[in-house]
């Protein structure tokens, strides 16, 4: 029985608080932002799984942001491309990626700046979350990404969540199990 759930990536182990999803299902909470070592050590053990023969690592805001970062820098690769959850007054006939739903059944839109676009034709992209559960995400980014002509050669994130970890066409550092409510306690459902 746990309130919380112990994670460790590399060297660096954090105790993240479980909080409940609905009536019967809880999440370990992981908030990358903010928490610089995490970050630095996670892109650092990202960078040397992904392929080297990419153009832009791309992310969706907000968390994947400071992970992208990083490993572009680690990468060597001086720009990152980061996909928007709301249309910015400041983008230029901004391309999106509309209605997706996300994994709380929401209907959400995901929003490229048209200059970045034009970047992307015929490049090779890696994408990187911090977290990919129900995959929402990513495949939204994924279609975006294809529909400007930019060819995706990897999609990658620090944690796989639930079911994700039997993903095959997704890079990941570590699990994380989605947990079952019993009283007033969680337990952890099975990755296997
Ligand atoms: O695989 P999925 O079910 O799509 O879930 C994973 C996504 O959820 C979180 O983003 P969120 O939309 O909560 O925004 P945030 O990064 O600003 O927290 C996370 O950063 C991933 O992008
Ligand atoms: N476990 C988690 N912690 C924080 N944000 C998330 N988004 C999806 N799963 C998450």
């Amino acid at each position: 029985m746990v309130k919380s759930y112990l994670l460790t990536v590399g060297d660096y182990t954090r105790r993240l608080p479980i909080i409940p999803i609905d009536e019967t299902h809880g999440m370990a909470v992981f908030v990358l932002l903010g928490d610089a070592r995490m970050t630095h050590e996670s892109a650092k053990l990202l960078v040397d799984k992904i392929p080297d023969n990419f153009d832009y690592l791309v992310t969706t805001e907000s968390m994947g942001i400071p992970l992208v970062h990083e490993m572009s820098v680690l990468s060597l690769h001086s720009e990152y491309i980061v996909l928007r959850q709301s249309k910015k007054i400041y983008m230029q006939s901004p391309i999106a990626q509309k209605d997706y739903v996300d994994r709380w059944g929401n209907t959400k839109n995901m929003y490229l700046d048209a200059i970045d676009s034009k970047r992307l034709v015929g490049k090779k992209v890696v994408i990187v979350d911090d977290i990919v559960t129900s995959g929402a995400s990513m495949a939204a980014a994924s279609e975006l990404l294809k529909s400007v002509g930019a060819k995706v050669v990897a999609q990658a994130a620090i944690l796989a969540e639930g079911d994700a970890v039997h993903r095959k066409d997704l890079v990941f550092l570590e699990g994380l199990p989605l947990f079952e409510q019993n009283g007033d306690d969680f337990e952890p459902v099975s990755l296997d």
